[in-house]
């Protein structure tokens, strides 16, 4: 049972809702490449304005220092208007006379997007005055963001505890999902981490080891891992700084008896863009100017080996710069072999993560998979066993 307060307990008629959703999707070129965590929303989003409620949305988008109009989540209003089917107004910042005047002007059943979260620095520091000029938008606070619900900001967590709060359908339905497929995993059960959050997702790796039986490092990440072990990664992707945590990691997962597989070969470019010259080689082979851009086929070999005996698969982070052919082979490879094996009823999966669900999307396989989360990070904390602060801020 979720010990939460969910939109069934709110009164929302004539209501300014407040509503943190994460409209931090896969764009290129000012267009959604990925709208899962828009269509995700939805349902919350129906379920204020058909009872009569003002939906006042806020998000972050990217990973802004100040206002910075290249993170505006001005085309993410138009985007959600699309799949809505009713008008989507924005406000030009989400606190101040900008926002009090739009959301003043708002009529019980409309919804608008308030800019970018993070163009304070107050939403990331989880700032009291940032809090209450966010609250003072709002009668009542509702979380539809498990996808954030890791991070300790203003609107994912300092509001819970300033208006009445309640979870969304999304945060309620993923929690859901995830308890139900997770709680008591069949074994082996094997995680594939990979991306290029290797910061704020490394150190996580720690606990997880302790939870999964095989640990596959894909794509930035791994390169940290291979530069800790003294191979030369040239211009590829890497938190040097992160080493001895790296190390500390692989100390850890050798205690658990969690088996790690790191990349034995790379597909290698100079230039960071699609169809770069590129060629394959093994990752004690990279040139000083070349950047690991994918796993290697010797690399998706082991892996697929490392899935038959799996049962279980948990999987955030894509094994390359998957928006670029021909560096999507091995995530899509995968990809499919995850999907095969579900459909097989060999092993029960569960994805996550804005990226990956993109990725799983361009392999055409999202719908194989037993569990597709919007969540990345989230998720992973949620794997690693950590009590999550937008979720917690919520509980009765
Ligand atoms: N070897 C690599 N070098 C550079 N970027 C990479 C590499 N492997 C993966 N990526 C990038 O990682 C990004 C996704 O990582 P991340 O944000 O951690 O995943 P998610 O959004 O699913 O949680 C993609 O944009 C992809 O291009
Ligand atoms: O895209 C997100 O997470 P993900 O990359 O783990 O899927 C969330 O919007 C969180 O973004 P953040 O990692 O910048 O806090």
């Amino acid at each position: 049972m979720i010990a939460f307060r969910t939109l069934d307990d709110a009164d929302l008629a004539h209501k300014r809702v407040l509503v943190r959703v994460d409209l931090n999707v896969p764009m290129e070129s000012g267009r959604v490449t990925d709208d899962t965590r828009l269509r995700a929303i939805l349902p919350t989003i129906r379920a204020i304005t058909d009872q009569g409620g003002k939906a006042v949305l806020l998000s972050h988008f990217g990973r802004p220092k100040g206002r910075d109009a290249s993170q505006s989540l001005a085309p993410l209003a138009k985007a959600l208007e699309a799949q809505l089917g009713r008008k989507v107004s924005f406000a030009e910042d989400c606190v101040g006379d900008a926002a009090q005047n739009a959301v003043s002007r708002l009529a019980a059943g409309e919804v608008i997007v308030l800019e970018n979260t993070r163009f304070h620095a107050g939403e990331e520091k989880n700032a009291p005055d940032f809090v209450d000029a966010l609250a003072s938008l709002g009668d009542i606070y509702v979380n539809d963001s498990f996808s954030t619900a890791h991070r300790s900001h203003a609107s994912t967590e300092g509001l819970a505890h300033k208006l009445p709060a309640y979870a969304g359908r999304s945060m309620e339905g993923e929690i859901e999902a995830l308890t139900k497929a997770l709680e008591a995993p069949a074994r082996p059960v094997l995680a594939v981490v990979g991306g290029s959050k290797v910061s704020t997702k490394l150190e996580l790796l720690g606990n997880l080891v302790r939870k999964v039986d095989v640990l596959v490092i894909a794509g930035g990440m791994a390169n940290t891992f291979l530069a800790a072990q003294g191979k030369k990664v040239g211009k590829s992707l890497c938190e040097h700084d992160l080493a001895d945590t790296a190390r500390d990691i692989l100390k850890k997962a050798e205690a658990a008896g969690c088996e790690i597989v790191l990349p034995v070969d790379a597909v290698l470019a100079s230039e960071f863009r699609a169809n770069a010259p590129h060629r394959v080689a093994g990752v004690d082979d990279v040139g000083e100017n070349e950047m690991m851009l994918d796993a290697g086929p010797q690399t998706v070999a082991r892996v697929e080996e490392k899935l038959d005996g799996a049962k279980t698969v948990v999987w955030n982070g894509p094994f390359g710069a998957f928006e670029m052919a021909p560096f999507d082979a091995a995530t899509v490879t995968v990809a499919r072999y995850v999907g095969k094996l579900t459909r097989e009823g060999r092993v029960l999966s569960v994805a996550g993560g804005g990226d990956t669900v993109a990725a799983l999307n361009h392999a055409g396989v999202a719908e194989d998979f037993s569990y597709v989360s919007t969540a990345g990070g989230a998720f992973l904390e949620w794997l690693e066993g950590k009590a999550l602060p937008g979720v917690e801020a919520l509980r009765r």
